[in-house]
């Protein structure tokens, strides 16, 4: 039951909620249930019949209207008097700006992405208004506490990098489902209907170099005089034939290794009669992006089942002709995306028959669409929880009860019979370059690296900045905004393509540059040191930020928990190439750090460590799906976390 103080603290507030999804619909209707009388809603998307099994706000009728606007209608029904403001928007719009934020008591997020957890992250930190976080994943959810000078903000922890593979196991020897899956979605699938373009690996590199490079020339064009059955056959031979020849003369490559076996189409399907004029109308009856699909085409209907080869490849074919022909305005543009069901078809195709020449057990279009998407499924409870927990903590907030104040993570079984896992906040990261300005070091090539390559891979990609402006010294190299005159855009866009030792102001080692971004209210500087070389496997970037990072973890010495990057509040991770492992939904532990409690009575910052191991730890065994609870006695309790299904 709520006091008496309780609920004029509710009355009072006026509360942002950001995502009205799968926590966001729980969290608005807890809101009007619990008496909150002001809420405003951002939502920038409109509603899915995938999103009607959890989402429970929204019905079929609603399908294809906005989010924050049907969740509002929802909620005025059952409590008309809750004053109810929806934005149908996306976060990161320049409207949405530090006087907007300003206007609240507290933010809540029930968002699915990084990106734009970051930047209400930073407008909170600028516009100074508590900000309750949450994320879920299948069984697992955390709710988190930041407010500015009082606990770490949302970036304090740098969260873990994406799952990457090295690329020569992607190219030339997988060894588990999820190679091929990232070989058919971010290699064939962008080379065959992405942007031609982009600089792609998807050629198997020859101990003979001369052999392989003609063929693959041109072999992705299609032919004047062919029809696209007979490109589609092709592309085949060669992908799945040709090239594994070539890497099979790499014999040194296979000795310790099974190796593959070409397959060529004609083995598996024999020869049809091409359709000389090109008229592919009998394939699928319909224009309907949505409704293109090869299974259909073909009359397959359940994509739980495991295709054979002579399925996959039929699908394959299939695939390709209707890209071709139903979709030709797309081609050249596309990249993959899971709600895509033709691309989730070609995809799952391409992968099953290369897992086949592998010797790699092939999976459904069910699970395909989950490693390639990265989906672990929602799990409506789980939000209802994280939803609840959300409102506690924002009363808590609002009441600035900060000594109750708790990050609480959901976990999948529960441990010595808890299920919520509530941990102290801990103070702000020093080394935190978002909210305590600490400066940043990059290492990069600077004669051959564009200011173009800097912007795009550190100051949008790493550092999450919107409207970027960069200063060396007085001089500006770079700036975004709809205000700037012709003549700067244009002296911007010759700077982009500029090598960063030859711009006006020209950045050489020792330099040290000032980014901000004007929307988030942020800046920091990098100290600039020049590299001639980087590592391609470990340093893809061809470059490297640090001075932000989290203190090595030392095993058994954790006392703070965090849930992945919160990528999701239902389902995706942050790699799209981490399925299997699901590292974004493992609770990992990060360095030992002072709590509030102990940084506010002035206890010694040394004793925090021993404090430590009387909390309850958290951590995953690396390579392993595991989850390890350490208990207060130090045992461990092993909960074996849910592979997808
Ligand atoms: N930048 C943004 N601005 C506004 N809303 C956002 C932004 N990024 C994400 N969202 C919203 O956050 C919500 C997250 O909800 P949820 O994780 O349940 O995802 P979903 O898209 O509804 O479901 P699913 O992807 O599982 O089908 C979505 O409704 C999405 O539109
Ligand atoms: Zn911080």
């Amino acid at each position: 039951m709520a006091s008496q103080q309780h609920l004029s603290t509710i009355k009072g507030a006026k509360v942002l909620m950001v995502g009205a999804g799968g926590i966001g619909c729980e969290l608005l209707k807890t809101l009007a249930l619990s008496g909150f009388q002001d809420i405003h809603i951002i939502d920038m998307d409109t509603i899915e019949v995938s999103n009607l099994n959890r989402q429970f706000l929204f019905r079929k009728s609603h399908v294809g209207q906005s989010k924050a606007k049907v969740a509002r209608d929802a909620v005025l029904r059952f409590r008309p008097h809750v004053s109810i403001t929806s934005y149908h928007a996306n976060v990161k719009n320049q409207e949405f700006n530090v006087d907007f934020f300003k206007q609240f008591s507290v933010v809540l997020n029930g968002l699915d992405n990084l990106d734009a957890r970051r930047h209400v992250n930073r407008l909170c930190l600028a516009a100074e208004i508590p900000l309750v976080e949450s994320g879920t994943t299948g069984f697992l959810g955390q709710v988190t506490v930041h407010v500015k000078g009082k606990t770490e903000c949302y970036e304090c922890q740098p969260k873990p990098a994406p799952k990457t593979y090295p690329v020569c196991t992607i190219t030339s020897t997988p060894s588990k489902f999820v190679h091929c899956i990232v070989w058919a979605k971010d290699l064939l699938f962008v080379k065959l209907f992405g942007d031609k373009n982009q600089e792609n690996d998807l050629n198997v590199r020859s101990s003979d170099p001369a052999s392989s490079s003609d063929h693959a020339e041109d072999v992705f064009e299609l032919k004047k005089d062919e029809t696209i059955e007979q490109y589609g056959r092709r592309v085949f031979d060669h992908v799945f034939g040709y090239n594994i020849e070539v890497a099979l003369s790499n014999e040194d490559t296979w000795k310790n290794r099974n190796k593959p076996r070409p397959i060529y189409i004609r083995d598996i399907l024999p020869e049809e009669p091409t359709n000389q004029n090109g008229n592919m109308d009998k394939i699928c009856a319909t224009d309907e992006q949505s409704l293109i699909s090869a299974m259909t085409s073909i009359g397959m209907k359940n994509p739980q089942e495991i295709w054979s080869l002579m399925e996959n490849s039929r699908i394959f074919t299939e695939a390709i002709v209707l890209f071709f022909t139903k979709r030709k305005k797309d081609v050249g543009n596309l990249s993959f995306d899971k709600d895509d069901q033709l691309a989730v078809e070609f995809v799952t195709a391409a992968a099953n028959i290369r897992a086949a020449s592998f010797g790699i057990p092939m999976h459904s279009l069910f699970e395909s669409k989950g490693i390639a998407g990265n989906i672990v499924h929602a799990v409506a409870t789980t939000n209802a929880i994280i939803a609840g927990l959300i409102v506690v903590e924002a009363i808590k907030v609002l009441q600035n009860d900060l000594n109750k104040y708790r990050m609480t993570y959901c976990l999948e079984h529960p441990s010595r019979k808890m299920l919520l896992m509530p941990v102290e906040p801990f103070e702000p990261n020093k080394s935190c370059y978002v909210c305590s300005e600490t400066p940043l070091s990059l290492e990069i090539n600077t004669s051959h690296a564009k200011l173009r390559d800097f912007v795009e891979k550190i100051v949008k990609a790493k550092l999450g900045m919107n409207f970027p402006l960069i200063m060396h010294g007085a001089s500006l190299l770079y700036e975004v905004g709809d205000d700037l005159d012709e003549d700067m855009v244009a002296n911007y866009a010759a700077n982009l393509e500029k090598v960063l030792s030859e711009l006006p102001s020209p950045v050489v080692s020792g330099t040290i540059l000032s980014v901000e971004d004007l929307q988030q209210e942020l800046s920091c500087s990098i100290n600039i040191k020049h590299r001639d070389e980087f590592d391609e496997e470990k340093e893809p970037d061809g470059m490297v930020l640090s001075g932000w990072q989290q203190t090595t973890l030392e095993k058994g010495d954790s006392s703070k928990t965090s849930l992945g990057n919160g990528e999701s509040t239902s389902k995706a991770l942050p790699s799209t190439t981490d399925a299997n492992k699901n590292d974004d939904a493992d609770i990992v532990a990060s360095g030992t750090k002072r709590k509030l409690e102990e940084a506010s009575s002035g206890v010694d910052a040394s004793s925090s460590a021993n404090e430590a191991n009387s909390l309850k730890k958290l951590e995953v065994l690396d390579d392993d799906n595991d989850l390890v609870v350490l208990d207060d006695d130090g045992d461990l309790v092993t909960n074996k976390k849910k592979r997808l299904q």
